[in-house]
């Protein structure tokens, strides 16, 4: 599903506008039909209470108008409008439309004028995709009252004061914090993004219909993973297969106290699907390795020489970090794997080590890199989203590596400059080792011929899919573990496959 800016998204209306043809009044008032659609479907529908909808002055408040209208006929409604000296053309005969159909529109002098009961629901309507600044003055004021109020607030297409695309230099308290917003069309970036995500709340799309003709040639870097197109990506297995067919991995990591890592990664790349998997790692975890997973070939790492164990074992793809550690052994074996052509995953203290190293200029088309915010912090630092996201969108795009950067909507850049955000996984996923299970699973699927973007796309969206299987069968995010997401791995190859063609 594509993403697009603010500005495409204008583009869209208008020419839906010219092309379908509609007017600008009946496409609001499709918009306001599909909303509601949405409203009424979402846990927060109730008809026993009351609900109370702000409007702006632009067309973000024209919905609420039309909204306002259209639930009338379950609630008890209150609507209140921003003073503005030019409201938008079908804010204005939405107005009138309001008042025909009897609803008082209440002018917003102060925000105490809002009047609200513990169980209302809020419509926030203020502004949409039209904000050109941040937020001040009574409009700034509204946001701030209706935040510290505990009412169920419902935004409409954005949370007000939000920006679709780029709030680095935006002011977060002056963003209304919704629990659902209902948006047109398509997911807005800042949705998917720190630290504005979280303000949009629960999301749900109100399919407006576009002018399709717009949707499919609009161009665009930036898309959210969806599982018929992650489906497209899968390749059943041949049957006649055999083991030497399905893969060839090396992974390197599991010293020392953080033995545990290789294991995990190592349950993980058996479970996604690897024909052989040899493990390098320290003798605590070569020793425990055969009892863990009888499956994998284990090797000391203070027995062997990496460059002879390449040459005996000939992998088809690498993945090194997960408990790997940063001691200077470490950092000396990274050293000499990182000249290695043979596609590699990254992951967690090889990463630490890079960046300790300045070691980023290395990575190049070879490389996978799975950093987690804090690892991603040390190897491209510590700027605001926009202009990191700008920055390591950059770094890829001229070093030839892939970058996973991992959190909720876990994103992949590749180098042509694209970024797909992955749509699957939870909370219960914030728990020691679930990074390590995403690195297996990487390392299965390249070891198995997957390009470094499929495997990406493919593994990143298995391993969240994993790990909403996992939240199902064990009831709560709390006790999920990241053995559970290996475990369930095979469900999540299963619900995958319904949607191969
Ligand atoms: N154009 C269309 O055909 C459609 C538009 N729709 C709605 O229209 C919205 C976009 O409408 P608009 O472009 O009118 O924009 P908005 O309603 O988001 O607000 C724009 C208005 O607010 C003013 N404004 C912007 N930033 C401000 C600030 N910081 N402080 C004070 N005033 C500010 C602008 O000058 C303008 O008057 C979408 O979010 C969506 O809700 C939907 O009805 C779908 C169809
Ligand atoms: N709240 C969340 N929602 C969705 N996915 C999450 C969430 N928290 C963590 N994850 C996923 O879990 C994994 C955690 O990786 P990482 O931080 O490296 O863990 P570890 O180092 O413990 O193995 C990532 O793939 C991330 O996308
Ligand atoms: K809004």
């Amino acid at each position: 599903m594509k993403i697009l800016s603010a500005e495409q998204i204008r583009e869209a209306d208008q020419y839906t506008i010219e092309n379908e043809p509609i007017a600008s009044i009946d496409l609001m008032e499709r918009a306001v039909h599909e909303w509601v659609m949405e409203y009424v479907q979402s846990p927060y529908f109730d008809y026993h209470k009351p609900v109370v909808i702000l409007c702006g002055p632009g067309n973000n408040g024209g919905d609420g108008l039309g909204i306002a209208r259209s639930l009338k006929n379950f609630h008890k409604v209150a609507v209140y409008l921003l003073p503005s000296e030019k409201y938008s053309e079908d804010n204005l005969i939405n107005q009138h439309r309001a008042r025909e159909k009897g609803i008082e529109i209440i002018p917003i002098q102060k925000p105490e004028d809002i009047r609200v009961t513990s169980d209302t629901i809020i419509v926030d309507a203020l502004y949409g995709s039209g904000l050109s600044r941040p937020l001040e003055g009574l409009a700034a004021d509204v946001v701030r009252f209706i935040n510290h109020l505990s009412n169920k607030k419902i935004s409409v297409d954005i949370p007000s004061g939000m920006f679709a695309d780029d709030n680095d230099h935006n002011n977060i308290e002056t963003i209304v914090a919704a629990d659902l917003t209902i948006t047109f069309q398509f997911p807005k970036l800042s949705f998917l993004m720190m630290p504005t995500g979280p303000l949009a709340g629960e999301l749900r799309i109100a399919d407006i219909k576009l002018h399709h003709e717009f949707l499919r040639s609009v161009q665009t870097n930036h898309y959210l993973l969806e599982k018929k197109e992650v489906a497209k990506v899968y390749q059943p297995r041949n049957t006649w297969i055999h083991k030497g067919q399905a893969g060839r991995a090396l992974l390197v990591g599991g010293i020392g106290h953080t033995s545990g890592a290789a294991i995990l990664s190592a349950t993980a790349a058996l479970r996604a699907g690897v024909g052989l998997l040899y493990v390098a790692c320290g003798s605590r975890a070569t020793q425990a390795l055969p009892f863990a997973r009888p499956e994998a070939i284990s090797f000391d790492l203070n027995e062997v020489n990496i460059n002879d164990l390449i040459s005996a074992v000939e992998p088809d793809a690498i993945a090194i970090g997960p408990g790997l550690g940063t001691s200077s052994a470490a950092a000396e074996l990274l050293d000499q794997m990182l000249e290695f052509e043979i596609p590699t995953v990254l992951d967690a203290d090889a990463l630490n080590l890079i960046a300790q190293h300045h070691w980023q200029k290395r990575l190049g088309k070879q490389h996978l890199i799975t950093p987690h915010p804090g690892e991603a912090a040390r190897l491209f630092g510590n700027s605001k989203q926009m202009e990191f996201h700008r920055t390591l969108r950059a770094f890829v795009q001229s070093s030839g590596c892939t970058v996973v950067y991992k959190g909720k909507y876990s994103r992949i850049y590749t180098p042509e400059g694209n970024v797909y955000f992955n749509p699957t996984g939870n909370a219960g996923m914030a728990t020691a080792g679930s990074g390590d299970v995403l690195t297996g699973i990487l390392l299965a699927l390249i070891a198995g011929g997957y390009s470094l973007e499929k495997a990406a796309k493919l593994g990143v969206y298995l391993h969240g899919l994993s790990g909403d299987i996992a939240l199902k069968s064990r009831g709560s995010e709390e006790a999920v573990l990241a053995s559970d997401l290996c475990e369930k791995l095979g469900n999540a190859f299963e619900e995958l496959k319904k949607d191969v063609e």
